[in-house]
């Protein structure tokens, strides 16, 4: 039997809330093995981020509603898609929400359970008081369960950009991530514009690059456009980094943490005689950088290596690369629209490991680059330890480096830094800086 756009989207939440799986990859799984058309697929997709996002604030609504303990391993899950649905999908009205419950507890529950009895008991009597949240005199805890975000999260937001930016900030991490693609380089770009025109995608320049078009709907991956590199799915902020540097063709490049290989390609586009050598320290990973520098007809500039770029100095003999890029691993803490469950993995721990290891891959790979070359390094957080704070600690080590400003396609940072935080333009949040080594 076929199953249904809430059972699908259900056993994806049970994975992602009970089993800690990410919601990208489980959803994509649990989609590409389903018959669901085109419809019911927005329809899990919606019911599976939605719930993951506001999984705080869905939380604080069984406050007082729960009278036994619940066991069995799809009840809580259901439980919040259910209230997701009730509170945030005015389209669905309240009777197909409770028959949808009631038919998927039956599903996923044990034989004689008497789980729909508790789904549905629950939900009537949420439906009969609706919805609450925690008094405002403590802005804290009563943002973090209104914008469902965690309190260090909300706190660390208030002590870096105050109260009201942070609010700002919150809604706009919840609101729907754009469809953004950028347009290939080596392709006509109207020609590419006006086939999306002719499949419906309405592209619309994006604020940041001329390069970058936001559609109007999803599912571009499937067109031939696509699928012939005329353009490649990438966020306008994150489209931005690349850049950052000025090509004049003929470089060696190192794109020190490569993988999946949005940068890389970019980079490749921009080269005539140089070449790309990009790093990832997961073997694995470098598959997708190929498949993505095939589609995108670069391969003839890729060479790609599994390294761990903390130890890239060991794999070349010097100064071999006129441009270098570390595009870093970080908290990701710029991509909470798209992935909406790392507000409650990430902890403020975190930002200072990764710190480390930011710093550790900036230190080994900077003794490769030649005099006066380019060093861009950027992340997609927007924590201070992971990007204002390791361009400090790295020029403290490294005297021989400096800021330099860059000019982008429609902005530009006189400091050689550059934040872009979530509700300037909906975009990803993101971090870039640039480095030159002095001659
Ligand atoms: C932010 S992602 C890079 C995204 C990529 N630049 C793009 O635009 O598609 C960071 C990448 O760094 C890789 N990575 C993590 N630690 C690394 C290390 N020590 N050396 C090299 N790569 C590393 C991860 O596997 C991940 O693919």
């Amino acid at each position: 039997m076929n199953k249904s756009a809430r059972a699908i989207a259900l056993e994806t939440l049970i994975r992602i809330l009970q089993d800690g799986s990410y919601s990208n990859i489980s959803l994509n799984n649990s989609l590409n093995n389903s018959h669901l058309s085109q419809t019911d697929q927005n329809l899990a997709t919606r019911l599976v981020y939605g719930t993951v996002q506001y999984k705080i604030f869905l939380d604080y609504q069984l406050k007082g509603l729960l009278k036994t303990k619940i066991t069995e391993k799809y009840l809580y899950p259901l439980l919040l898609m259910s209230l997701y649905q009730l509170i945030f999908l005015d389209k669905i009205p309240d009777r197909a929400v409770l028959d949808e419950a009631n038919k998927l507890a039956k599903q996923f529950g044990k034989r004689h359970s008497a789980g729909f009895k508790i789904a549905n008991g629950i939900l009537r009597s949420f439906i009969r008081r609706g919805v609450i949240l925690p008094d405002e005199s403590d802005q804290i805890e009563y943002l973090s369960v209104k914008e469902s975000f965690p309190t260090w999260l909300v706190q660390y937001f208030i002590d870096h950009w105050g109260e009201k930016r942070t609010q700002k900030i919150l809604q706009s991490f919840n609101e729907t991530a754009k469809n953004s693609v950028r347009l290939s380089s080596l392709k006509n770009k109207g020609k590419t514009l006006n086939g999306l025109r002719k499949l419906g995608f309405d592209p619309q320049e994006s604020l940041l690059s001329s390069q970058v078009a936001i559609l109007s709907k999803g599912g571009v991956s499937e067109t031939d456009l696509f699928k012939n590199g005329d353009l490649t799915i990438q966020d306008e902020a994150a489209s931005l980094v690349v850049d950052a540097f000025d090509f004049k063709g003929d470089e060696q490049v190192l794109d020190a943490c490569s993988a999946p290989g949005g940068k890389t390609v970019q980079i490749a586009e921009n080269l005539t005689s140089g070449k790309v050598t990009a790093l990832d320290i997961h073997e694995k990973k470098l598959r997708l950088v190929r498949q993505n520098a095939k589609r995108m007809g670069v391969s003839d500039k890729l060479v790609a290596k599994a390294v761990d770029a903390r130890k890239a100095d060991q794999y070349f003999s010097g100064q071999e690369f006129a441009k270098i890029l570390v595009d870093a691993p970080c908290s990701g803490l710029g991509l909470l629209r798209r992935k909406p469950e790392i507000r409650y993995t990430k902890s403020k721990k975190d930002l200072l490991s990764l710190q480390k290891i930011q710093l550790d891959i900036l230190d080994h790979v900077s003794h490769l680059l030649q005099e006066n070359g380019g060093l861009v390094y950027s992340t997609c957080t927007i924590s201070t330890e992971e990007d204002e704070d390791v361009v400090k600690s790295f020029l403290a080590s490294h005297p021989k480096f400096e800021l330099v400003p860059f000019k982008l396609k429609k902005i530009a940072s006189n400091s050689g830094m550059l934040k872009i935080l979530p509700d300037s333009y909906g975009s990803d949040g993101f971090f870039i800086a640039k480095f030159k080594l002095r001659g």
